[in-house]
């Protein structure tokens, strides 16, 4: 789902921190801890943006069934709100508003679609969000507890779809800075990534995988399959650190990696991790079907660099243009279809700080 554009933030949103004022239907304040203003003895202001149809459906029925554990685990310290999505691109209105009104952490709740929108609500015009309050000495930090279809960015870091585990993580409240990509190019303003963007068929399949989330991990494989019909190999012009341009014949996929999974748990930039301050390029060339088949098994290891045909380097920007101007060759970011080439890739480092 691109959401370019978003002009405004949601719409009759009322203020995260403060209890006397009435919560939207779909953003409830824990009222035991009351969502006070941030008080000198500085109770953490958590705002858990909620996807209820993650992992179709599961993510609503999990979160309902943590809430209670959640509370009397960070109620004491924390003043919790939960924030329901509504819709696709919702969960970017809800960062930007929490960021604005002084939270000390957005937490993603779902797969890597409501990370992927998440981590977009830190960004508004090409530029950070940040506290009204010009006074404010802390910064609003991301975080996640991973319920998702493939939960792939988490696996970088080797979390587990476990929320006890992310609960713990948040208690905790260990900060680090972290690396986030950026896509240009296309209509509308920068879209930000955290994981991995990919071009063409891995992009194709992962279009088509989000029709079939309701069969779990299968959709990936489902996906992979429909996006094979009618596949042609492409060659196309590359531009890597603002260096010259090279052409890279018949690309089967070009993946660009903050963080090394995605499809589910392919291994796909084995090399790559949030806070390096590079991505590591992986391109597949020239692969027939029956590649796939073959060499799946290192895909998901992340061993597939040593195969003939794939190519690995770090970089800092990347720039990728069709040669032959078909219009058809997919783009997408944390699993999100974005459109289609030419797009332009760069690296913004240490640009988030993420409770780990
Ligand atoms: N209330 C909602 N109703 C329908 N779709 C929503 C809603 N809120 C968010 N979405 C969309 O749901 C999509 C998928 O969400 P999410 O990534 O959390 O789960 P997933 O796809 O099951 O997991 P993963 O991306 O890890 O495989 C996102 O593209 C998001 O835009």
């Amino acid at each position: 789902m691109v959401c370019y554009g978003i002009a405004v933030v949601a719409t009759a949103k009322p203020s995260f921190f403060k209890a006397d004022q009435p919560m939207a239907s779909n953003l409830s304040a824990d009222r035991t801890t009351s969502c006070g203003a941030v008080s000198s003895s500085r109770r953490r202001d958590l705002v858990f943006v909620v996807n209820p149809r993650g992992a179709n459906g599961r993510t609503g029925e999990e979160w309902k069934k943590l809430l209670p554990y959640l509370r009397s685990r960070l109620g004491s310290d924390c003043n919790i709100c939960e924030s329901l999505t509504s819709g696709p691109c919702h969960a970017i209105d809800i960062t930007r508003e929490a960021i604005r009104e002084g939270a000390d952490a957005v937490i993603a709740v779902g797969g890597d679609g409501t990370l992927h929108e998440v981590v977009n609500g830190f960004f508004w015009g090409e530029k950070p969000v940040s506290n009204h309050d010009e006074k404010a000495i802390h910064t609003t930090a991301l975080s996640l507890i991973p319920l998702g279809t493939g939960s792939d960015f988490s696996r970088t870091f080797g979390w587990k779809n476990d929320p006890c585990e992310a609960i713990e993580r948040i208690a905790k409240g260990l900060r680090s800075w972290i690396d986030v990509g950026v896509i240009v190019g296309g209509e509308g303003e920068s879209h930000y990534f955290l994981n991995v963007a990919d071009i063409h068929l891995s992009a194709k399949a992962g279009y088509y995988a989000s029709r079939y989330k309701r069969f779990g991990n299968l959709c990936y494989v489902i996906g992979a399959l429909q996006a094979f019909f009618g596949h042609n190999n492409q060659d196309l012009k590359i531009k890597v650190n603002e260096g010259e341009w090279e052409i890279c014949s018949k690309v089967t996929a070009l993946c660009i990696g903050n963080a090394k999974f995605f499809g589910g748990g392919m291994k796909i930039t084995p090399n790559a991790h949030p806070s390096s301050g590079n991505f590591e390029m992986v391109i597949l060339q020239d692969f027939k079907w029956y590649d796939f088949i073959l060499k799946l098994h290192k895909l998901y290891d992340g061993t597939h660099l040593s195969v003939k045909n794939v190519f690995s380097r770090s970089a800092r920007s990347i720039e990728i243009e069709e040669i032959e101007g078909t219009g058809s060759i997919y783009v997408q970011s944390d699993g999100e279809f974005l459109g289609f080439l030419p797009r332009k890739f760069f690296i913004l480092p240490a640009a988030i700080e993420m409770i780990q």
